[in-house]
């Protein structure tokens, strides 16, 4: 006669052994022979291994829930594994879609990372890359748009210079608050020699330069009346910032997508909270009286 298999511990995988053919997850049965392994895993000599191992292919158990290990007072059951140690034997549709997506962000952006050192393919362009994310930076952007105001004498100009302070103020607001709340790693081939950065910058979720690129552009595309190769140029700004953010190794491409379209929704928000001297009097006639 065949000796029973035997886990690490020698105990027999008795329990454990009829789920080969009769699980669900092994094409068998219904779903009531998963809850029948656990409940069996309260008798003597069942390997709670292997419980373990069933109960992580449940489909219950897969939502994060241990409703038979926690069920009762029994200490024969198992206590419920951490959620890093599970299996997960059957992950959902959207988490292979996100999974694949990430693998392909990852090796694209490490692909398109060319000017990631000095010894990289493309290293000579790096200088020009470092003055084009120089055109993006916050720092800039703020004290020319104060300067201008300062500078401004119609109400027109000083509305709009209000408007595109309080853009930069609302950018740089929500970009440190979801690199704080998602802290995304920069691309391990960066090199983080970024002039003026902010704590939270040494994330990369969303980039915060594609972000004010395609808030600014789309700001100045909205209030300044510009000939259509500027307009073109303008654009084209906002595209090539991106690139180099991802050809710089700051970024991966999914980081400069998505700061494209929190700016262009930013603009949006400004748009409709739109700051006048009839919605903000208050705000006007303080800046009026320096
Ligand atoms: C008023 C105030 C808090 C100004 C801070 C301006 C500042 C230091 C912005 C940081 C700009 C920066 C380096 C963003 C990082 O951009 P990524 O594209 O690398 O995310």
């Amino acid at each position: 006669m065949p000796s029973p298999r035997r886990n690490a511990e020698g105990r027999p995988l008795a329990a454990c052994a009829p789920s080969s053919s009769g699980s669900p997850a092994h094409g068998g049965g219904g779903g009531r022979f998963e809850f029948q392994s656990l409940l069996s895993s309260r008798a003597p000599g069942v390997d709670p291994t292997c419980a373990r191992l069933r109960a992580s292919e449940s489909p219950v158990h897969r939502r994060g829930s241990f409703p038979l290990a926690g069920a009762g007072s029994s200490p024969a059951l198992p206590s419920p594994l951490p959620e890093e140690d599970r299996m997960d034997l059957n992950p959902s549709f959207l988490g292979i879609a996100l999974r694949s997506l990430l693998a392909i962000d990852l090796w694209l952006s490490k692909k398109l990372g060319v000017c990631a050192g000095e010894s990289s393919s493309w290293g000579s362009v790096r200088p020009l890359m470092k003055l084009l994310e120089i055109s993006g930076h916050g720092i800039p952007w703020l004290l020319g748009t104060l300067y201008c105001l300062s500078r401004s004498d119609s109400w027109a100009g000083r509305e709009v210079l209000m408007n595109l302070l309080f853009s930069l103020l609302l950018d740089l607001l929500l970009v440190a608050l979801i690199k704080g709340l998602v802290r995304r790693r920069r691309p391990a081939h960066n090199q983080m020699d970024m002039f003026f950065t902010l704590s939270v910058d040494k994330y990369s979720f969303p980039s915060g330069h594609a972000t004010r690129a395609a808030l600014v552009s789309r700001f100045i595309l909205n209030h300044l009346v510009l000939a259509i190769p500027l307009r073109v140029l303008v654009v084209l700004w906002a595209f090539i910032l991106g690139l180099s953010r991802v050809m710089l190794g700051r970024h991966n491409v999914t980081d400069v997508a998505f700061g494209f379209f929190l700016g262009y929704m930013q603009y949006s928000i400004v748009d409709y909270c739109w700051l006048s001297p009839h919605s903000a009097p208050v705000l006007f006639v303080l800046w009026n009286q320096q």
